[in-house]
């Protein structure tokens, strides 16, 4: 049986099958049975005619037709139930897309007329998803609404549960001529087995033993060898097998087993998918010494690797190399070979971050159990470690098909640290001001937005404090009625996250103040689950976790005021580095960054930035942008990774400008010990006389190198060493889920870093911080701006007042009804609830923070909530 055959049965049998629309059957039974004539197309042409009465024989067939085709079904029924057709019409909706979309649409056929045109067969069971959606949707529509909008509503939800079932809407979705067209998006990410690819090949034997084993002999034939033998010789096997000639081989005896340690690139890979490039590395590894030409060093792509990854590998870690080996001129030998100093590099590798359990249990939710959610907690709390982690799981289970997966941020910023677009530029409205049917009818002339809404299976959303309610609600009709799907979003899987205590949406002109998303009217009924993360990162000291925690809810203590009006003391270190700035305004950023650059002695140094894609885009798309069109740098300048290098250069990462040179002879400088009898202390002659040397060695090149001059960087790493970089031209794009690339940027990965704005500061990790709040303007503004810093001892404070501490009071009753309804729960104890509920608790989380860690659901659909403890709820129960 072909996999259309399958998928096609499986349809049949599972409840999803008893949702699609005629025609939709109709096509798929009709191609089916064009291609597998006799009993299938007999069945499926049946169908295509009578198609209700006749979905009720063929399932009842497919069940009757043993275990083997029912087995899928059953297998899948549930999972489809639960995952195609939950609750969807929001609760302030008739669930009728139809007044959304254009007005142009034909007279169509409904789902609903469907519905009601079911044989008894088709009785409404449990999980039926035309019965249990109107019942589900009541229910926790209800459930979430009184979690998060109605102030008394939680016992309303609890004396609801046992309503009766209420009929579906009648005639809710039109079906236009072109709505399927992408029929496959329907299928969400299912696939019956045997559409699958063939499964792998039994897993080879264990690397380890094989290799553990390989080197105790020298007499091992190629034909007991590991699994590698399989594979035809490609040329380079010359030299490998050069080591094993008999001749060549060892004298008899078990040579001494050396211990060797797993190729990296072996580790990695699957076992079974050995190619020659692994079989010559292993044999490369395990050679015994005696045997043929040393070990050659730990490699990760061998020379004669040509694959395109290998090659691009190979470039990286050149590339690295001679960045991680540079020297700053004008340090002293010893500092210098501090810099160089392999350990360094060691040391710093080590530091890897491992995700806590309660990060782990919304990774299971959102790729496992496909879940939609909103994670959110306080500042610090790695949200977005979080999402750069789930971003990176879900790329890996879409790899074959990219655009399932749409990552977005509610600002350009944010967008930039996760890779993603902004959700305007996503979803292709625009600035998005117009009512949903024109936006609808805009996005339909765009056939690349259209697609996009179309092949979007998981949409992730990142600081979502920032997302507009009233665009959230656009946002979710416009995907209903393009996706010509009911549910919320249209079916897709929503991964959200932000932290609603921090900086508010940006009000447009007209409206007095913000909505924010969690007040949009489809909110409740788009997230499964909301997650509350409790363990604080940023802040290793309980106490100043624990302040902030009362600056995000808004309400002060004397104490707490008193120590931030301490902290307005100057910050002094000693390494030369110094603090970043933040302001509430940008004029006051530009102002103390040039101001402090002026400051410096020596010649300016302009970088423009090399812009590229269509003109009638570029601007824009590159408008919000960290990395500057335009950067002037001094030696001695403050400057601020804004890309990831590897661990411990990172994003955020501060650093000062030590002087400027080309690549060529950065490159003599880190090679040929260039910083000879270079004086420590005396930058300026130390740079004269390894510039006179580097430009005697420059004249004798071949000139292919660029010999323009880029900043050379004393960074402070994320594990407190000192990295020495040349920070040379990165690119920046802006790209469509497909990879092509919108538009692009060539600019140094570096910002001036004496100050920032606390909208740009957030998301950031701050060593050293000074804040401003004299012109704090918006709720949540001076909660984002110091609980950027990672202790006490690297913030100073100036301009605190508690007038200054705003929490508004909208989230505050959102996070507080989260409470109540766990609270509720609590006592209650209602038996669904443990279905998806974070059940790890996190002792260091309430050591740090004072927070208690479970995360509780409180009805069918499983919302979790967060628990906050009696210090925090008296505090949020203020609001
Ligand atoms: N599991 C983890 N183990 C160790 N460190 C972590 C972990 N998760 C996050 N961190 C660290 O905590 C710090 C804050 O993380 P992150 O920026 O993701 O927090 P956040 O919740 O997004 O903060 P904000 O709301 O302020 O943007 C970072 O330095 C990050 O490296």
């Amino acid at each position: 049986m072909n996999a259309g055959a399958i998928r096609t049965r499986i349809l049949i049998s599972s409840p999803f099958f008893r949702a699609l629309p005629r025609r939709l059957v109709s096509r798929q039974t009709h191609s089916h049975a064009c291609a597998r004539p006799g009993v299938n197309a007999f069945t499926f042409g049946r169908i295509s005619t009578t198609p209700d009465a006749m979905l009720g024989r063929a399932r009842d067939r497919a069940q009757a037709s043993g275990p083997r085709s029912a087995a899928p079904s059953s297998s899948v029924k549930p999972e489809l139930a639960k995952q195609l057709f939950p609750s969807s019409s929001p609760h302030t909706h008739d669930g009728n897309i139809a007044s959304w979309a254009s007005s142009s649409q034909k007279p169509r056929p409904t789902v609903g007329a469907n519905a009601s045109a079911r044989p008894p067969s088709f009785k409404p069971a449990a999980h039926d998803p035309l019965v249990s959606r109107s019942n589900n949707s009541q229910s926790r529509a209800n459930s979430l609404a009184s979690i998060c909008s109605n102030a008394g509503s939680f016992q309303e939800e609890l004396g609801t549960s046992s309503r009766p079932s209420q009929p579906y809407p009648p005639s809710s979705v039109y079906i236009a001529d072109d709505d399927f067209s992408d029929d496959n998006t329907l299928e969400l990410d299912y696939e019956c087995p045997a559409s699958l690819p063939p499964p792998p090949p039994p897993p080879a034997p264990k690397p380890a033993a094989t290799l553990t084993s390989a080197p105790t002999t020298s007499q091992i034939p190629w034909s007991s060898s590991p699994q590698g033998h399989m594979f035809p010789p490609a040329l380079p096997r010359k030299n490998i097998l050069k080591r094993f000639l008999p001749e060549e081989a060892p004298p008899p005896g078990p040579p001494a087993a050396k211990k060797r340690s797993l190729p990296r690139r072996w580790a990695q890979r699957d076992t079974d998918a050995l190619g020659d490039d692994d079989v010559q590395e292993i044999w490369a590894t395990q050679a015994p010494k005696p045997l043929a030409t040393p070990a050659p060093k730990k490699q990760t792509a061998l020379p004669w690797d040509t694959t395109q990854s290998a090659t691009k590998e190979r470039r990286k870690q050149l590339k690295n190399q001679s960045k991680k080996s540079g020297v700053e001129p004008g340090f002293s030998t010893e500092e210098m070979r501090e810099v160089t100093d392999e350990h360094v590099l060691q040391k710093t590798k080590a530091s890897a971050i491992s995700l806590s359990s309660e990060q782990q249990h919304v990774i299971d939710l959102v790729v496992r159990q496909k879940q939609s959610v909103f994670f959110t907690g306080p500042a610090g709390t790695g949200k977005s470690v979080l999402m750069r982690a789930i971003i990176a799981e879900l790329k890996k289970k879409w790899a074959r098909d990219p655009e399932r997966l749409s990552v977005t941020a509610s600002t350009g910023l944010a967008a930039c640290n996760i890779g993603g677009q902004t959700l305007h530029s996503f979803s292709g409205i625009g600035l998005g001001k117009e009512d949903v049917p024109t936006l609808v009818k805009k996005i339909r002339k765009n056939a690349k937005a259209k697609n996009r809404w179309l092949r979007t299976n998981t949409l992730v959303i990142d600081e979502v404090s920032m997302v507009d309610g009233d665009l959230f609600d656009k946002l979710s009709q416009i995907a209903r009625t393009i996706r010509n799907n009911g549910r919320p979003f249209g079916g897709i899987q929503l991964v959200i996250t932000g932290d609603f205590f921090q900086l508010p949406p940006v009000p447009d002109g007209g409206k007095k103040e913000a909505k924010f998303a969690f007040d949009a009217a489809t909110w409740n009924t788009s997230i499964d689950h909301t997650i509350g993360l409790t363990q604080v990162f940023r802040q290793k000291d309980p106490h100043f976790a624990g302040i902030l925690n009362e600056m995000r809810l808004g309400r002060i203590s004397d104490d707490t005021v008193q120590t931030f009006k301490d902290l307005s003391r100057p910050l002094g270190f000693d390494d030369g580095l110094s603090y970043t700035e933040l302001f509430p305004t940008r004029q006051e950023v530009e102002r103390s960054n040039e101001s402090r650059l002026r400051s410096l002695d020596g010649p300016l140094v302009h970088y423009e930035a090399h812009d590229s894609g269509d003109p009638s885009l570029r601007d824009r798309l590159l408008a919000n942008m960290m990395a500057p069109k335009g950067l002037a740098l001094k030696k001695g300048a403050q400057v601020m990774l804004i890309k990831n290098m590897d661990e411990t250069l990172v994003n955020g990462s501060l650093g000062k400008v030590i002087g400027f040179m080309n690549e060529m002879t950065f490159e003599l400088w880190s090679t040929n010990g260039a910083g000879e009898g270079l004086d420590s202390g005396d930058e300026g002659e130390a740079d004269a006389g390894s510039k006179k040397k580097i430009k005697a060695f420059s004249r004798d090149t071949d000139g292919s190198k660029d010999m323009k001059e880029y900043p050379i960087v004393r960074f402070t790493s994320t594990d407190g060493s000192h990295r020495v970089l040349l920070c040379i031209p990165e690119d920046w794009k802006v790209e469509l889920p497909t990879g092509e690339v919108q538009a692009s940027r060539k600019q140094l990965p570096l910002i001036l870093a004496w100050a920032l704005s606390i909208h740009k500061a957030q998301g950031q990790t701050l060593e050293r911080v000074k804040v401003d709040l004299g012109k704090v303007f918006e709720k949540g503004q001076a909660y984002v701006a110091l609980s950027r810093a990672v202790s006490k001892q690297g913030l100073q404070v100036l301009r605190f007042e508690k007038s200054k501490v705003m929490a508004h009071p909208r989230v505050i009753q959102f996070y507080n009804k989260l409470y109540s309804a766990e609270s509720a729960v609590k006592t209650k104890k209602s038996p669904s609830m443990a279905d998806f509920a974070y059940k790890g608790t996190s002792t260091k989380a309430s050591k740090t923070t004072g927070y208690s860690s479970t995360s509780r659901s409180t009805g069918r659909r499983n919302v979790d909530v967060i628990d906050l403890d009696e210090e925090e709820a008296a505090m949020a129960a203020y609001g």
